[in-house]
């Protein structure tokens, strides 16, 4: 194909792919949306003005019937317009369950079956949602996170946070109004817990070491706390602070890739914690496979920092979902509370990166299924 010809297959495509929107948004019968799809419209297309696709089209229009065709022939579940909301976004909008419920599951099959293909393949395939495979800053890429200065400062509200740079911007890796969260998990994790007198703990990631400070202050204190943690700032404040002199604690120096053949020899945890940063949902899951080998028995509670697409519903609701769908896989049933992190203070961030936008956060409980 020439350059004259190619130029006029795209022009094609984008008529053809204006016309279905534009058909959508004039409510036209679905028959004729259905023909101008097999004349060969792109689902992928969104139009120039906005930047709709047909399947945003169809939430707007709140034609379930179109929606779940759309959905059949391929159309790409998140896909963001120019207002940066996904058809599912415009489904909540309208508060319209059963259109935003199809796009969800649209969304957790795909995903499902990329973790699929990613198991299957060398090298990993990251999962389509946040973190791409093209962003080698510190915030998707460990050894450039490992590599890269850390920064612990105070925010507006006295708070300390401890940031990195990543490309242009900073991103927090851990930020102070996290500590309700943290909380709320060590609350879940540990009250009433059968072997709360003689708690034998893991947590990856110390961070600003705010959860094992929880921990560390619980009515009887653990009698044994292993900390993972890799990056070598956070390990030189962990000294300064005196971890290392604390009873009970084991601190490993490395990432929890490098130490899980000696955690797996330990094993027996009545609770593991897994936090880390710029590592995305394969990582998490591999680590997932793992708690069942980890963990003392059904008593045994497991969490995870449930922060993957936080900065859209839509995303949030598909990782949450697929979280709970392979744990289940692996036996370990997940009960999920809501953690309000609303907050008008549109100073949390200061000048990083946001990434938690959302008014609640899901916080998740595992236990061994042993059904
Ligand atoms: C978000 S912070 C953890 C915050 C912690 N939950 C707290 O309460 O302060 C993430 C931590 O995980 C560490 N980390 C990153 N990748 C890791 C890995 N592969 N294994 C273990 N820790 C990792 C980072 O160095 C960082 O200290």
């Amino acid at each position: 194909m020439d350059s004259s010809e190619s130029a006029d297959t795209v022009h094609a495509l984008t008529e053809l792919g204006e016309l279905l929107v534009d058909s959508v948004l004039r409510g036209e019968p679905f028959d004729t949306i259905k023909h101008i799809v097999q004349e060969g419209a792109p689902l992928w297309y969104q139009n120039e003005s906005e930047g709709l696709s047909a399947l945003h089209a169809a939430a707007y229009m709140q034609d379930a019937e179109l929606v779940q065709f759309l959905i059949d022939e391929g159309a790409v579940w998140n896909s963001m317009d120019n207002m940066k909301n996904t058809a599912g976004d415009i489904a909540l909008s309208f508060n319209n369950e059963a259109v935003y419920t199809m796009i969800r599951n649209a969304g957790i099959r795909a995903e499902m079956l990329l973790a699929l293909l990613a198991s299957r393949s060398e090298p990993e395939e990251p999962s389509s949602l946040v973190i791409r495979s093209e962003d080698v800053t510190a915030a998707a890429s460990t050894d450039a996170f490992l590599a890269s200065k850390l920064k612990f400062i105070k925010d507006k509200n006295g708070q300390e946070i401890c940031v990195v740079k990543a490309g242009e911007d900073e991103i927090g890796v851990m930020m102070g109004w996290e500590q309700n969260i943290m909380q709320e998990t060590v609350k879940s994790l540990c009250e009433g817990h059968e072997s709360a007198n003689s708690l034998k703990i893991l947590n990856i990631g110390f961070g600003l070491g705010i959860i094992d400070s929880l921990f560390q202050a619980l009515p009887t204190r653990p009698i044994t706390h292993y900390i993972v943690e890799p990056h070598p700032d956070v390990i030189q404040r962990m000294k300064e602070q005196g971890w290392y002199q604390k009873p009970g604690v084991k601190i490993l120096e490395c990432k929890w890739q490098d130490s899980i053949q000696d955690l797996l020899a330990v094993g027996g945890f009545d609770v593991v914690y897994t936090d880390t940063f710029s590592e995305d949902y394969n990582a998490l899951r591999a680590f997932f496979e793992l708690v069942p080998d980890l963990l003392a028995g059904p008593e045994s509670r497991f969490s995870f920092f449930n922060g993957l697409g936080a900065t859209n519903a839509l995303f949030y609701d598909v990782y949450t979902h697929l979280a709970e769908l392979h744990l289940s896989d692996i036996g370990i049933e997940v009960k999920w509370q809501d953690v309000s992190v609303y907050n008008d203070n549109s100073d949390r961030w200061g000048s990083t990166r946001e990434y938690f936008l959302l008014p609640m956060y899901r916080l998740p409980i595992g236990t061994m299924n042993l059904m």
